[in-house]
This record gives C-alpha cells, structure tokens and sequence, in this order.
C-alpha cells in the first residue's frame, strides 16, 4: 500500500479479499483503523453472476446446474463450488470480526447499489468522513446499459457507462433449482442480516431486484 498523507484515503479494491481466510489478521496487522467495504448482492444472483463471467471466459464452462449441485434431484448444492460459497457471506464474515469490529464495516446492498446508486454512494462518502459531493446529480439511467451510468466522469465531457464485462445478461436457469438454492442460502442470509443489523431483503423470487 502507498503511503498516505495527511488529509488523503487510499483506497484498495480485491473482491476476493472478503473470502480469503488470511486476509483480516494481514489486514489487521497492516492498519486496525482500516475501514472496510463490502458489497453484498443476493448471493443466487451473486452465484449465477459469477458463473456468466467464467462462462466469458470458459465457453466450453459446464452448465450452471451442473456445477452448483450434486444432486438435481434430491438438490444437494456443492458447496465446494466457489460460486456457491462466496455467497456465504455469515460465514466469511465471521473470520473478519475476529480481528475487526462491525464498526469498521460499511455493507453496500449491490441492489440498491443499481436502483438508487447515489444514495448508497451518500453512504459511503458518509461512512469515509467525506463531503458529500457525489450526489443524484451525477447519474443517469442509461436504457440500453440497463444500468445507472456517470453523467460526466471526471476528466471527460462524455457520460460514461461500466464496461461491457458488468451488467451481462444472465442464462435462463430452472425456477425449481433457484428456489432451492434460495432456501439453501436463507439460514445464512438471516445470520448475516442479525450480523449486520440490516436485512438486505433477498427473502423472495419476486421483485427484479432481488430475482433470478
Ligand atoms: N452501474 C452499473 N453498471 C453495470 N453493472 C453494475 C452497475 N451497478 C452495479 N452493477 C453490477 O455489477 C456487477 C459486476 O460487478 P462485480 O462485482 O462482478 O465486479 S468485480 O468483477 O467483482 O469487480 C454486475 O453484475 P452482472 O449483472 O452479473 O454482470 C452488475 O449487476
């Protein structure tokens, strides 16, 4: 990590580092004023999203119900499957909090993360003790992206959108096998919202936010 002067954040972004045992004790040892951030999504679509990046990258990938159980008919999920258990999130938060306390955490909803991007940057600018200088202002919503995008980026005149690697359409999976991996992972969402104090509302197969 750079140095950081007086009146600068230095940031750092690794997805995995939430799910990596090692990570808090060296995160800890490094700065125990670090502040953490984690984006959490309703770990079915986290699961699936997560499938369609290596399907990118792997055509010949096996199909997603392959992968994600042992067992179609009696429904065993294959938890040794890295798709599966990132999105076990009680668990990997469990290992932070024995370094780290829940203060340090900022938690994102990736939902509303899309549905209302300022107010969850108004969040994190928050929780950083930063001004609030990103605001509605700075977004649109772009139609064809189906995405919220920057109105003007900084050092551009252009809006700009994420790039063509987020926000891929996702493969048609069986209703049966979503409602079972959504029963699989409920006990840990309930854990994780008790955990948090904040329940992150991915009960249901009902609204598009939080569906399959
Ligand atoms: N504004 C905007 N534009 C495009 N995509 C957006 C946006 N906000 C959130 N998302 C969601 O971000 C998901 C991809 O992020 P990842 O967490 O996979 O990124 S990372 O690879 O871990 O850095 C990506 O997941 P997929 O839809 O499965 O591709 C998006 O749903």
């Amino acid at each position: 990590m750079p140095r950081t002067l007086e009146g600068q954040i230095t940031m750092e972004k690794t997805p995995s580092y939430f799910v990596t045992l090692e990570a808090p004790k060296r995160i800890y040892n490094m700065s125990k004023d670090t502040k953490l951030i984690v984006v959490v999504r309703n770990p079915v679509t986290r699961a699936i999203s997560d499938y369609t990046q290596t399907l990118s990258k792997t055509p010949s990938l096996p199909t997603f119900q392959a992968l994600a159980f042992k067992n179609t008919s009696t429904g065993t999920i294959d938890t040794s499957w890295s798709a599966i258990r990132i999105g076990i999130y009680a668990k990997h938060l469990e290992n932070w909090l024995q370094y780290f306390p829940l203060s340090k955490f900022l938690f994102v909803s990736g939902e509303r993360l899309v549905s209302d991007p300022a107010g969850e940057m108004e969040r994190v600018q928050d929780f950083l003790g930063l001004k609030r200088v990103i605001t509605d202002k700075h977004f649109y919503f772009n139609k064809t992206k189906g995405f919220p995008c920057l109105k003007k980026p900084e050092g551009s005149s252009k809006p700009r959108c994420l790039g063509k690697s987020k926000g891929r359409p996702h493969p048609d999976i069986d209703q049966r096998l979503l409602l079972r991996l959504q029963d699989f992972y409920r006990p840990y969402n309930m854990k994780f919202y008790q955990m948090t104090g904040h329940d992150f509302g991915w009960g249901g197969l009902m609204s598009s936010e939080n569906s399959l």
